[in-house]
């Protein structure tokens, strides 16, 4: 199992080029479900989950195919299909598999994919996603692990879910799409990378308004036809790379970085001390010190999001101050806290409060990633640690960050891949 020794203590400072977002990726893939014609998916990130995603899709018969020149770029024609089946082999490495049930029902009538199970950061169920459905008029049941669902053709229906979700928002608009008359999906969740599937959609023929509001209206149509989509730049990552050089010290420009997309962390890195400006074709970064503590509580955008309280958490154990951080959104997210208190971090939790002391240094250790954004968390605590730092079980990190080892020595970090 391949791991990462981290030699902290170098600032980081130079170029760093921000990857398509995976959370965009993965529904955008499954759309390709919707059409029989080709789609192609510019600036698609090479990680883990994209990879897993693809297998699952040619699994169904899907043909995608990866411009060698240009690997960012794929191409996928569903047509045509040989089984509309996601079995648990793949599901259950990749909790966003649910995605291909929305596409799958709404084009071929029938779908019968595996309950993604739960996994580190919570339970996770999907009845949302199958409520929804169900709403739309698909016969669904659940049998052996497996949602089974059906339905001559959906109907459009109003449907309010009774919290925000966003993969459940993204399969109930992929499959109101080539739905019967108009769906309004009340309570929809506004993360960027739902316009930006809505814009994927509509360049298919999709009839689609009030996307990146609580309300999304859609007109079904018959069908959908191929396209040409450039997929958003990643968030999650552009403010993994501020956080590091905040925490790590020195200044970096994160190439197609949008501040309009992280609002919330930027706000909060410059409470922290840290100078974040947007520029010509990205973000500007810059430490001015030690940074100062800073509480947060994750809610759905434009809140701080639940996939960075791991990342700012390893800002604040080095930080001047204390500082509350409450998780909103998943049960059991703080999984990263007994490893980043291996590394000398003083953090007490009590349910779903952590409290952060923070501490001049940390020193490196040997820790364990337990999940995506819990690795990329002690990555940046190996970054300001004493010492070395040896992350294990990366697979996490490598199911959703695009070559991030690469991309930080590009910065000055000391990170080897250790195979
Ligand atoms: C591939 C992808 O885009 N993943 C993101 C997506 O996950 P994902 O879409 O799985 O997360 P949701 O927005 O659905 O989850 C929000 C909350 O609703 C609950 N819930 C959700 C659906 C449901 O049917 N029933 C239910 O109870 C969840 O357990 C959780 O407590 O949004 C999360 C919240 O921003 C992010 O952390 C993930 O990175
Ligand atoms: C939790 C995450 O992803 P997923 O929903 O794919 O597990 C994440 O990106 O932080």
């Amino acid at each position: 199992m391949d791991k990462l020794l981290i030699r902290g203590g170098r600032p980081l400072k130079g170029d760093v080029v921000i990857s398509g977002a995976k959370n965009a990726a993965l529904p955008e893939l499954c759309a390709a479900l919707l059409t029989p014609e080709p789609v192609t998916l510019q600036n698609v990130p090479q990680l883990q989950d994209v990879g897993t995603t693809l297998k699952l899709l040619r699994n169904m018969g899907v043909t995608a195919e990866r411009n060698e020149a240009t690997p960012d770029v794929v191409t996928l024609t569903a047509e045509p299909l040989t089984t509309r089946e996601a079995p648990y082999e793949l599901v259950k490495t990749m909790r966003a598999s649910i995605l291909v049930l929305g596409p799958l029902l709404a084009r071929f009538g029938e779908a019968r994919v595996s309950l993604p199970g739960g996994c580190a950061i919570g339970s996770r169920p999907v009845d949302q996603h199958i409520k929804g459905l169900q709403a739309m008029g698909a016969d669904i049941v659940v049998e052996h692990g497996y949602i089974v669902a059906k339905a001559k053709r959906l109907k459009g229906a109003r449907i309010t879910t009774d919290m925000v979700t966003v993969t459940g928002t993204e399969n109930l608009l992929m499959a109101a799409t080539l739905a019967e008359g108009e769906t309004v999906l009340e309570n929809a969740a506004q993360e960027p990378e739902i316009p930006d599937l809505a814009e994927m959609l509509i360049s298919m023929g999709a009839k689609i308004e009030g996307h990146g509001t609580r309300q999304i209206r859609i007109q079904g149509v018959e069908r959908l036809h191929g396209t040409t989509h450039r997929i958003v730049p990643d968030r999650i990552e552009a403010g993994t790379f501020l956080c590091a050089v905040a925490a790590a010290g020195g200044e970096a420009f994160l190439k197609y970085a949008r501040a309009d997309h992280l609002g919330a962390v930027i706000d909060k890195l410059r409470e922290a001390g840290a100078s974040v400006e947007s520029v010509d074709g990205g973000l500007r970064v810059k430490s001015n010190g030690r940074p100062r503590a800073v509480s947060f509580t994750t809610s759905e955008y434009p809140a701080f999001p639940t996939d960075m309280q791991a990342q700012f958490m390893a800002l604040d154990c080095i930080a001047d101050g204390a500082a509350v951080v409450s998780e909103t959104i998943f049960e059991n997210r703080f999984m990263h806290v007994n490893e980043l208190v291996r590394l000398g971090a003083q953090i007490d939790v009590h349910g779903h409060t952590a409290t952060i002391r923070g501490v001049p240094k940390l020193s490196g250790a040997t820790v364990m990633a337990t999940d995506l954004r819990a690795s990329a968390s002690l990555v940046i605590a190996g970054l300001v640690a004493d010492g070395e730092t040896m992350v294990e079980r990366i697979y996490h990190l490598d199911r959703g960050y695009d070559r991030m080892e690469a991309k930080l020595r590009g910065l000055g970090a000391d990170i080897e891949r250790i195979k």
